[in-house]
């Protein structure tokens, strides 16, 4: 592990995201508690507690202990526990056991701290940091919406501009997973600036582009339903909702499956309440394009044109390939996908089971016979495993940046599509 991306993870980037719950609560503390009608001192003071051992546990490598909540995944957690420890030999640890696990193992002991509250159950130990995530790109949003209704109607009067509209949307949605809170250890990491501006800047860096393959996809068959496996709240989920809106206006699809988080997962990761208070927000900003979208995406989601979905497989320490001996009822409904689209670094290393891939093997290859439907990933690189690329191409990356697999600013549009 010593020197993968992982170990700068989980030696620095998590105790400082444990630390900063911590932190939060503490300096927040007046204010959560006046959302509170009863006395939630002891429930607050119980969470920051845990953080704070939780974190301890990290930095002195001690081992994953079994959840004591009474969630309804907390037995499936624990016999993963129990398999791991049985494999191992010894109880999965820090620095010892695999990086994905362990880093969702953290997120969902911060989750049996809420748990265990009676009052705070519903609490969100990131709600905070995930708000100011969308606050601080207003400007970006009213732009990219203000593009959207422009091409809106452009695109009513010449359909011949669908292509060119398709690719730009969807690579906005690509680089709005830049903005993710996990990888900035909960520093401010919104989109600031013009994110149409920064496309051509940053075509050179999305190393590989199937966006033809999947528009000649989407318009060689009547696509019916389209899923969005989302990623980050903030202005990564404002890319995506634009990208939906994009897909039915231009008549790519007539259905969009949203997913979401069960509980706050990675910082950023947009959960049912994000989502809906995302939409709310959005009604209150005075604008033009954004009041629109507000009003028809509240719509959107009356008559079923949007679809969210929560499912606990998304919080689950599985890997893709998992999925339908562990979530059959969801693989099931994937299959009935036209076109799935996977957002974010967690997404594209469970796809690929977060296995040190040599950069030339294929896509295909590595998704290990995950296939519930054509698929696509749209992903900046914010660890050490990429696949796909032509041989030494790294090589000639890293010698242009050499932080380029874990600094975001590098992306792919990476698709697979089998001929049934
Ligand atoms: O999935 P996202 O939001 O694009 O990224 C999540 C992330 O920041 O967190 C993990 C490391 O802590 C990595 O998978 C990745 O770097
Ligand atoms: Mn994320």
């Amino acid at each position: 592990m010593a020197n993968s991306f992982a170990y700068p993870t989980i030696k620095e980037r998590l105790p400082v995201i444990l630390a900063k719950i911590a932190d939060t609560l503490y300096r927040t503390r007046d204010k959560i508690k006046s959302q509170y009608q009863e006395d939630v001192s002891e429930e607050l003071k119980s969470i920051i507690g845990s953080c704070s051992k939780l974190r301890n546990e990290v930095q002195t490598n001690k081992v994953a202990v079994p959840l004591q909540d009474s969630r309804n995944d907390t037995q499936v957690w624990n016999r993963y526990l129990q398999a791991a420890t049985e494999r191992e030999g010894s109880p999965p640890s820090w620095f010892k056991s695999a990086w994905l696990y362990m880093e969702c193992y953290m997120y969902r002991r911060i989750q049996e701290s809420v748990e265990k509250c009676n009052i705070m159950k519903e609490f969100d130990v990131f709600g905070e940091q995930k708000e100011k995530s969308f606050t601080d790109s207003v400007y970006p949003t009213e732009i990219v919406m203000m593009h959207l209704l422009e091409t809106q109607q452009k695109i009513k009067e010449n359909a011949e501009l669908v292509p060119e509209a398709f690719k730009l949307f969807l690579k906005v949605c690509l680089w709005g997973n830049k903005c993710d809170l996990s990888i900035s250890g909960g520093e401010d990491n919104a989109q600031k600036s013009s994110p149409l501006e920064q496309l051509g800047k940053l075509e050179p860096n999305i190393l590989i582009n199937d966006s033809n393959v999947v528009l000649n996809h989407l318009c060689s068959r009547n696509c019916k339903r389209i899923d969005i496996v989302l990623d980050n709240a903030g202005f990564e989920l404002i890319s995506d909702l634009c990208f939906a809106e994009f897909l039915l206006s231009a008549g790519l699809c007539s259905t969009i499956y949203l997913h979401a988080k069960a509980f706050p997962w990675f910082v950023s990761d947009v959960t049912k309440k994000d989502f809906d208070w995302t939409l709310q927000m959005l009604g209150q900003i005075n604008h033009i394009a954004v009041s629109n979208f507000a009003q028809v995406w509240k719509e959107r989601l009356n008559n079923s044109s949007w679809i969210l979905q929560v499912d606990d497989f998304w919080t689950l320490p599985y890997d893709y390939s998992q999925m339908e001996t562990y979530a059959p009822d969801l693989y099931q409904s994937l299959q009935k996908s036209d076109m799935i689209f996977f957002k974010g670094d967690l997404n594209y290393r469970k796809l690929l089971g977060d296995l040190r891939w040599p950069f030339t093997t294929s896509f295909e290859t590595c998704l290990r016979g995950f296939y519930p439907a054509p698929l696509c990933v749209l992903r900046t690189s914010k660890s050490d495993v990429l696949v796909g690329l032509p041989e030494g191409r790294d090589e000639e990356v890293k010698a242009q940046d050499e932080d380029w697999l874990v600094n975001g600013n590098w992306g792919v549009i990476n698709a697979c599509l089998k001929t049934k």
